[in-house]
């Protein structure tokens, strides 16, 4: 059912919706979507934002939210077994799984009223909740009715991709789509994938009382970060409890919810009750129409557009997940906004990906910007590092299983960074600063960094690289000619 909210002027009263010729159709309202829609009315479009009823998109519903909700309940059993680290004695720590998923909706339900249609509406948005199909270059069909517009943005988002595993679809998987409804934790998981949804919902599953076994093709987890990280977190997910697998292959996947087994190449087996497939994205576009709209797809199925966000059609622009970008929440906001500048003013806005932060909320954190820090050599810059065994905020919290590693040019510009330990999100805030800004390793000394926090690796290892510039032929030759002029000065008398 086409469920049409008017506009807070009233002035366009539900029956004409499906009249107008929107100035803006926003498809999608997760964030992409919403940012696009409420950037261009803070511009004074009319605009239609049309969603198939998940307002807030993956973020909320599936993604972000729950997913981090599950991590802090993993924590807190994790702080409350290892209190006794610190002399406190926690004993009997028990887990209530479906409390524990009650809680997760619960978070979801605290934020949803921001991204609501009426919150949208109440920032003069004209909301419409349905299935939208583009008919043509300008035309659109919401449940059976037409639309008309003069601008679109694409913003559908990505969904799971499962691999073509013989017997696995049958087994019925759980992905992060569905994960969420379940009444309880399962006894025993098989996570496929050790990307960044592998290591996270396997850590806080693991730490969550359930047997967790991770499986992961490549040679390492988190095979696209420094492998400083992967090894961290390899250590961390193992202490957890879970059974990490690499290089490893599922070849047939047999039974159900319940009684899963998975066949690995290897020979050997492995028995669950669920599998959680975690293995990528693809694009979600459905039943979109985009053909008949014009707008061309690569091979994948991502929306192809320009730098500008525009896809082949010029009336229709494409933001968030949907183009193949890194599927982040903060990227897919930033498209967002970018669309509809581009779209509503005319501006040619560019989304630049080389200062993209990202983070993998596992514990430790890993927090990456830029350059990559593990193969920096290769590409003609240089790795400064500290070791958070040194740190003493670390050792006084005892988690010293971080390091920081900036990559750093020849002009000592911080070019990319990697930090792995607690808080390294935040962290990372003031490394893409620097990474955006080209900052250098002697600016970073110039700041004061309060002390002890985390951020103080970052001051040392930009310290350590300032020294280690001091000990270059020049400014040892000024260093000398300074202290000689120095003790000149002390030996004259008065
Ligand atoms: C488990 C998990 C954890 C994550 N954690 C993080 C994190 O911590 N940080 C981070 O930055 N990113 C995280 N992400 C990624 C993040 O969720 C996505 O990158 C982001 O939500 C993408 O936003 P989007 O607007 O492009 O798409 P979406 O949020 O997917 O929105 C697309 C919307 O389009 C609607 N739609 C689709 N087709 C139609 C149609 N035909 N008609 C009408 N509506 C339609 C859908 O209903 C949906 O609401 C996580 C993802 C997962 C799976
Ligand atoms: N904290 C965050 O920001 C966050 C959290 C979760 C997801 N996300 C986003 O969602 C995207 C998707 O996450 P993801 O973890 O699903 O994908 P991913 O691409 O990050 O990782 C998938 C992993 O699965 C492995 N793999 C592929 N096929 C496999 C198979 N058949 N068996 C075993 N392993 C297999 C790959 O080698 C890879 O390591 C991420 O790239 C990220 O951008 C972000």
């Amino acid at each position: 059912m086409v469920n049409i909210v008017p506009d807070p002027a009233g002035t366009v009263p539900d029956t004409d919706v499906r009249r107008r010729r929107w100035e803006l159709l926003v498809v999608g309202a997760g964030t992409a979507g919403l940012l696009a829609a409420q950037t261009a009315a803070s511009f004074g479009v009319r605009v239609l934002l049309v969603d198939r009823g998940t307002w807030g998109g993956e973020c909320l519903w599936t993604g972000c939210v729950p997913s981090k909700a599950l991590i802090a309940a993993g924590e807190a059993a994790a702080a409350a077994r290892g209190a006794a680290e610190f002399g406190v004695h926690a004993d009997g720590v028990r887990i209530d799984g479906a409390a524990v998923l009650d809680r997760v909706r619960e978070a979801v339900r605290t934020i949803e009223p921001v991204d609501s249609p009426r919150a949208q509406r109440d920032a003069g948005i004209a909301v419409a909740t349905g299935d939208l199909v583009f008919t043509g270059p300008d035309a659109a069909e919401l449940d059976g009715h037409r639309l008309r517009f003069r601008q679109a943005v694409v913003a559908t988002g990505s969904a799971p991709s499962v691999p073509p595993v013989p017997g696995l679809a049958e087994a019925g998987p759980l992905t992060t789509e569905t994960l969420w409804d379940e009444p309880a934790l399962p006894g025993r998981l098989v996570v496929l994938g050790g990307g960044t949804t592998g290591c996270e919902l396997g850590q806080a599953m693991a730490r969550l009382g359930v047997d967790v076994h991770l499986v992961e093709t490549a040679d390492r987890l988190l095979p696209a970060e420094d492998p400083a990280a992967s090894g961290l977190v390899t250590a961390a997910l193992e202490r957890d409890g879970v059974t990490v697998h690499l290089g490893a292959e599922v070849r047939r996947v047999t039974g159900g919810p319940g009684s899963t087994r998975l066949a690995l190449a290897d020979g050997s087996e492995l028995a669950c009750d669920r599998v959680l497939v975690a293995t990528g994205r693809r694009a979600a576009r459905g039943r979109l129409g985009l053909a008949a709209a014009g707008v061309a797809c690569d091979e994948a199925g991502w929306v192809t557009v320009d730098r500008h966000l525009r896809t082949s059609n010029p009336r229709i622009w494409a933001a968030g997940d949907v183009t193949g970008q890194p599927p982040y929440t903060h990227l897919a906001g930033l498209h967002g906004s970018t669309v509809a500048a581009n779209a509503v003013l005319g501006l040619r806005r560019t989304v630049d990906l080389t200062a993209l932060p990202r983070v993998t909320f596992t514990q430790p954190e890993v927090a990456a910007v830029g350059a990559p820090t593990g193969s920096a050599g290769e590409a003609g810059l240089r790795v400064v590092e500290q070791d958070h065994r040194h740190a003493d905020r670390a050792i006084t919290d005892r988690r010293t299983d971080g390091v920081t590693r900036l990559a750093v040019d020849s002009r000592h510009r911080v070019r990319g960074a990697t930090v792995v330990g607690p808080r390294a999100g935040e962290t990372l805030a003031e490394l893409t600063l620097a990474v955006t800004q080209g900052l250098t390793t002697s600016d970073l000394t110039g700041a004061t960094h309060p002390y002890p926090t985390y951020a103080d690796p970052v001051w040392q290892a930009a310290i350590g690289d300032y020294r280690a510039r001091l000990a270059a032929p020049v400014p040892r030759r000024a260093l000398r000619a300074l202290r000689r002029l120095r003790r000149l000065r002390l030996a004259l008398p008065g």
